[in-house]
């Protein structure tokens, strides 16, 4: 693998009778990195996520996870996955904290992360209910709790906020943003919400009839970050001269937008300010407008 890739799939092909549903399918996803993944239904997304899963073989292609071949060793690979396909498998007739403790014990899992797991949820009081009262919202986010007990590097999610009403929508996004900052995990998710996909993904990428589509370069990234600062000339001649960090341009007299590789630049960029004392009055991240790229990929699909 040349870059450092959590994972990388080349070539997946797969036939259903003499339907072609994969035709060709390579994609790759970073560390850290939170990607969408959109297309119109029947266009190839779940049969693509299990095959990574390794719930379906495909007829022919490569499949690597956190640098381990699944289909070579298989083992390894799936170790550092964790997925949560359709509706999370729970036992709705034991309480929350039961279902835990017993994957737990099957998995050999510490009692300190337990412990957190029981914390990441966030249910709570009701974590000593049985599951067959909770919300969608409630179950996802057990589902989520269980499927990273063991620290996977990757995480698959199909379809994650279908059946969310907005509360478990917003509820859901905090819990797969705290996963990529405390967790250290990056995640390939499916989604027909593109609100959703816009407000979470790092990047997208498209599919239809079975074979990926090359996303828009001018929408392809992700990390996109205006800087209002107190110092605009000091703060672009830094960012341009010095730390020499992505590609900056200044769009107001106060505003610096800045595209950056990943988001460990961004880090450098406020430590180098914070040491130079200028002032950074507001941060925030441009979002993709997956509209825009889905119509322009798919027209009015
Ligand atoms: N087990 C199967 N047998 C036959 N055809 C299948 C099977 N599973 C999927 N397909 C077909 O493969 C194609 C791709 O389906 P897939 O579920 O991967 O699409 P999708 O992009 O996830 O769609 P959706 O957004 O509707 O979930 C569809 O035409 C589907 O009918």
């Amino acid at each position: 693998m040349g870059e450092n890739y959590v994972v990388e799939v080349k070539n997946l092909n797969k036939t259903y009778g003499k339907k072609k549903v994969l035709d060709d399918v390579s994609l790759y996803v970073k560390p850290n990195e939170i990607v969408g993944f959109i297309g119109p239904n029947g266009a190839g997304k779940s049969t693509t996520m299990k095959c990574i899963c390794n719930l379906i073989y495909p007829d022919s292609g490569e499949i690597k996870i956190n640098g381990y071949d699944l289909f070579k060793n298989r083992e390894k690979a799936l170790e550092s996955q964790a997925a949560l396909i359709e509706n999370p498998g729970l036992y709705q007739d034991m309480t929350g904290r039961e279902n835990i403790n017993m994957i737990a014990k099957l998995r050999n899992i510490s009692k300190e992360r337990v412990k957190e797991i029981y914390e990441f949820t966030e249910i709570g009081e009701a974590l000593d209910r049985k599951v067959s009262g909770y919300s969608m919202g409630m179950k996802q986010r057990l589902g989520l709790g269980i499927a990273i007990m063991s620290k996977p590097r990757f995480i698959i999610l199909d379809e994650p906020t279908s059946g969310l009403d907005p509360t478990g929508i917003i509820h859901l996004r905090n819990t797969i943003q705290k996963l990529i900052k405390e967790e250290d995990m990056s995640i390939l998710f499916s989604s027909h919400q593109l609100g959703e996909v816009e407000k979470l993904a790092d990047r997208i990428i498209c599919i239809n009839k079975g074979k990926i589509i090359e996303t828009p370069k001018s929408l392809e990234q992700r990390y996109r970050y205006i800087f209002q600062v107190n110092d605009n000339d000091r703060a672009y001649k830094i960012l341009t001269e010095e730390i020499k960090i992505g590609k900056a341009e200044k769009i107001s007299t106060d505003t610096i937008k800045v595209e950056l590789d990943n988001q460990e630049e961004l880090d450098i960029i406020l430590q180098e300010f914070i040491k130079v004392k200028i002032k950074i009055l507001d941060i925030h991240k441009e979002s993709i407008d997956v509209e825009a790229v889905y119509k322009e990929v798919y027209g009015d699909e």
